[in-house]
């Protein structure tokens, strides 16, 4: 099993790189970016340090030919993030123009049951994009969002005092603004967990304003680990066919009556992508807020004009 990884320079690029390398779950790793320099100076520090852990190899992508025998392809290709960004739409007219030229090659080079895995964000309206101009199976194309119901443990964790692994929450819909994190259906250590409208208000308030802390930072580039990690566990899980559940941005999401877009929702990750969607309970209300959630990201897909 190969992965490939377009933006391999990148913050995002090569700590999934890294992380799926500690994993020890692919043959190779190859690194393309236009900074061909730093994915070479990547692909030469990840080649020793997976020596004493793990049996991956890691090599530089100079053409998109180089890609014809990967299995797996992140495209965590994105315009350099800047201190002005506060919500992850606005880098939708920056990253839209960079897609159309990958998808080209992608096409040219791969394999039509490559497993293509999207960063760049708005990460629901690229998914859409991505799958749309390659034309391959929905059921291979995949976006970052599982973070966000990471996040989501992870503010439980502080709020109420419980421990993250015990926990069982999900957060489906847009990897932004539109996020729906599903207090209802929320478990520890698998029995119901009833939270207070306080502690929910709590919550809603520590992930909802997570990413303007981040950005308040001013560093000028998003989350390399967590990423890192949230991505290598879908690598992993797809090399290796473990059917591991985890939240990604899909456009599968047409089995919930949502044909122009994509979002996330839990899936089944095995080989070739996608094994199964679940689609989670939800209340009428939930229902109806999914509605527009799917009604803005189409209309972000729709402003792409793809
Ligand atoms: N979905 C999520 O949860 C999530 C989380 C974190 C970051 N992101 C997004 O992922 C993207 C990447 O973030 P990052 O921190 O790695 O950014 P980065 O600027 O560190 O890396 C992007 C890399 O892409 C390269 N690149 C640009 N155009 C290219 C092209 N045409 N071909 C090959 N390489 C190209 C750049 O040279 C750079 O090395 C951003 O859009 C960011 O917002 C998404």
């Amino acid at each position: 099993m190969k992965f490939g990884v377009i933006g391999g320079a990148g913050r995002l690029g090569a700590t999934t790189a890294f992380c799926v390398g500690l994993r020890d779950c692919v043959e190779e790793i190859k690194l393309m970016d236009v900074k061909e320099n730093f994915a070479a100076a990547n692909v030469m520090d990840m080649n020793q340090a997976f020596l004493p852990v793990s049996r991956t190899k890691v090599s530089l992508a100079k053409d998109y030919s180089d890609f014809s025998d990967c299995d797996i392809i992140l495209s965590a290709a994105a315009k350099p993030f800047s201190k002005e960004i506060k919500d992850r739409a606005q880098e939708l007219q920056m990253n839209v123009e960079i897609i159309a030229p990958i998808c080209e090659q992608l096409k040219k080079h791969c394999k039509p049951t490559t497993v293509v895995i999207v960063s760049a964000n708005p990460v629901d309206v690229f998914v859409y994009i991505y799958q749309k101009l390659l034309g391959w199976d929905k059921k291979q194309f995949l976006g970052l969002a599982g973070n966000d119901t990471i996040r989501l443990k992870w503010a439980t964790e502080m709020i109420t005092g419980k421990e993250y692994a015990n926990i069982g929450a999900l957060c489906i819909g847009e990897h932004g603004g539109g996020a729906i994190r599903l207090y209802e259906s929320m478990t520890y250590g698998g029995v119901p967990l009833k939270l207070t409208q306080e502690q929910q208000s709590q919550i809603e308030r520590e992930c909802g304003d997570w990413f303007r802390h981040w950005t308040d930072l001013e560093t000028g580039t998003t989350t390399g680990y967590t990423s890192g990690v949230t991505m290598s566990m879908m690598v992993e899980a797809i090399a290796k066919d473990m059917d591991l559940i985890i939240p990604c941005s899909t456009p599968l999401c047409e089995h919930l009556g949502y044909s122009t877009c994509a979002m996330g929702l839990p899936v089944k990750l095995g080989r070739g992508g996608v094994k199964e969607l679940i689609i989670p309970q939800l209340t009428p209300e939930r229902r109806q807020e999914l509605d527009q959630v799917a009604e803005k990201i189409s209309g972000m897909i729709a402003s792409a004009n793809y």
